[in-house]
């Protein structure tokens, strides 16, 4: 079945692609969902097209699925972990050998440029690799105690896993859960965003060619009604989630009534920080990476750029120059580099927090509008341009960003044309292609507004200055602070929240911790003393 959806891939081109398998999947099969007729249309980011149709999973479904994970469970987990590396290793192997497939079905359904998804099919097995190699190293510690006695501790897995993802690297998050949890022994069944789930039962398929026992990974399609069902299933032993805050907070409260273990991987709105003696060009280029991977709907994108107001004129000059050359277009071509957003909704949504800017008084330095690509087959999809909001003010010198916009708004000589921190476009999530940009005087002011968010994702800091930078990256309310960088996320990292963005860690070998449970045997070699 995954041969006939990814056989159709190499000839296929934006606007010719219908999927009409099942996208469920259970018990080592892709199975059929039972009520057609709660079907949700799946449209193709870059056409507007319907791609496909999403039905839902009810209670029994997930029962199925979650019973199937069960039986799987107990044969995999008594396996070594070594025999289960050799799986892992042979699925991360199928899938390097058909990621331009498995990369050209993510555009399709997702957006993200050719040149984007290859890179995240090849995150995907390099995290299936990671996690192999640690299958076999899991083990507990031997402990001495008095008379003779000991204990050992034995890392065991949890049971069957809940995986519930967004929509922005389908694929990959599919995999940064699924292969730390089936390394040390889990099951797992795995929810997808009903915007993007064509490419998670693609993985389910791999990993039974590679020889999990059936049910291993199950996917069950579906949205918040599927995947409060899943959370509050009694053989559920952990939900791992990725999405927005407010979701993660339900997810939370469901899983307590039970006691599940759960990982929270949340919304960000990041502060990169460049100061005025940082490699000009870099931090350029790193502003752009910091908002524009994905259409600018990433998690950990550095989307409140500080800029020390002395660079501010050249640094602006720069980045608007290289965001208005951004090629927006067919994601399939690998000439774009920036595609549709996930969905029309989404796309209305960005904009309107871009005319909330303005009304606030931003500035619009370029982009921001709807784009209608030249090609007729994108005249439908759901493009626009990126955008910058910044400042042509350069008179307010000194202050905090406080005293600065109480000046703003009493002072009639000075442009408002400004990004303020109490802006709606500075404090909120927009998940769109939208960069502001906010000047600052002192690193004690920089660090005071940077944390000033109630998120904590990442970070980001610009200088030469080596004890500034780690002075920097220590006072940073966030799961990451990038260096003279941004958005390298590899998979030997720790990534996660401080914070509302979240809690628990995916990557890194630290993930072991959250998939795996110590049981400590104690062991005595004499007698019992007992006090009665
Ligand atoms: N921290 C990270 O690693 C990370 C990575 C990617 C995306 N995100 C965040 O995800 C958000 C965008 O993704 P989204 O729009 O898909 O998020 P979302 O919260 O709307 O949905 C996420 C998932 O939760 C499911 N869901 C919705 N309601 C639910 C409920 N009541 N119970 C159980 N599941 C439910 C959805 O169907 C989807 O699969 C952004 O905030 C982004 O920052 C975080
Ligand atoms: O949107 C979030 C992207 C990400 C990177 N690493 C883990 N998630």
């Amino acid at each position: 079945m995954a041969q006939s959806t990814l056989d159709s891939m190499p000839g296929a081109s934006t606007g010719t692609v219908v999927i009409t398998e099942p996208l469920n999947f259970w018990g080592g099969k892709r199975v059929k969902p039972r009520e057609e007729k709660n079907a949700e249309p799946v449209f193709e980011p870059a056409t507007g097209r319907v791609l496909c149709q999403m039905v839902p999973c009810g209670a029994e479904e997930v029962d199925e699925a979650i019973q199937s994970a069960y039986a799987a469970y107990q044969k995999w987990s008594k396996m070594a972990g070594m025999e289960r590396a050799r799986v892992m290793l042979e699925a991360a192997r199928i899938i390097r050998e058909r990621r331009e497939k498995i990369a050209k079905l993510e555009v399709i359904n997702n957006g993200k440029t050719i040149t984007e998804a290859l890179g995240n099919i090849d995150f995907s097995w390099k995290s299936i690799e990671y996690y192999a190699g640690l299958a076999g190293t899991l083990a507990g510690q031997h402990i001495q105690l008095p008379g003779g006695a000991f204990a050992y501790s034995r890392r065991e897995p949890l049971g069957v896993c809940v995986g519930i993802g967004a929509w922005n690297f389908p694929f990959l998050i599919t995999t940064l859960k699924s292969a730390p949890a089936l390394a040390c022994g889990n099951a797992m069944v795995y929810k997808p965003s009903p915007m993007a789930p064509v490419t998670a039962v693609i993985l389910a398929e791999i990993y039974k060619e590679a020889g999990v026992p059936d049910g291993l990974f199950c996917v069950v399609q579906g949205g918040a009604e599927t995947g409060s069902l899943l959370c509050h299933h009694p053989k559920v032993a952990k939900v791992s989630f990725t999405g927005s805050v407010p979701t993660g907070k339900k997810v939370m409260e469901m899983s307590a009534k039970s006691v599940k273990q759960v990982t929270l991987e949340l919304g960000g709105k990041s502060p990169l920080i460049i100061f005025k003696d940082c490699e000009l060009e870099n931090a350029v280029k790193g502003a752009l990476m910091a908002n524009f991977l994905t259409q600018g709907q990433v998690c950990c994108n550095g989307t409140r750029v500080f800029v020390q107001r002395e660079i501010m004129p050249q640094f602006l000059e720069e980045v608007v120059k290289r965001t208005k050359a951004i090629p927006v277009g067919d994601p399939l071509l690998g000439s774009t580099r920036m595609g549709p957003l996930i969905s029309k909704p989404q796309l209305e949504k960005v904009l309107g927090f871009v005319s909330q800017a303005k009304k606030e008084g931003a500035r619009v330095l370029c982009g921001g509008d709807p784009f209608v690509p030249s090609d007729p087959k994108l005249k439908g999809g759901y493009f626009m341009s990126p955008c910058v909001l910044g400042t042509s003010n350069t008179l307010v010198n000194g202050g905090t960003a406080h005293a600065q916009s109480a000046l703003f708004f009493n002072t009639q000589s000075l442009s408002t044309d400004n990004c303020r921190d109490d802006m709606t476009c500075v404090k909120e999530e927009i998940f769109g292609p939208v960069m502001s940009v906010l000047p600052f005087d002192t690193e004690e002011e920089v660090i005071q507004r940077a944390n000033n968010t109630t998120f904590g994702l990442a970070s980001g800091v610009f200088t030469r200055d080596i004890s500034r930078a780690h002075r920097v990256a220590a006072s940073m309310e966030a799961g990451t602070c990038f260096i003279n960088n941004y958005n390298i996320n590899p998979i030997e990292l720790p990534f996660g929240g401080y914070k509302m963005s979240g809690f628990g860690r995916e990557n890194g070998q630290v993930t072991i911790e959250y998939y795996s449970q110590l049981k400590t045997v104690v062991v005595e070699m004499g007698d019992v003393e007992s006090l009665f």
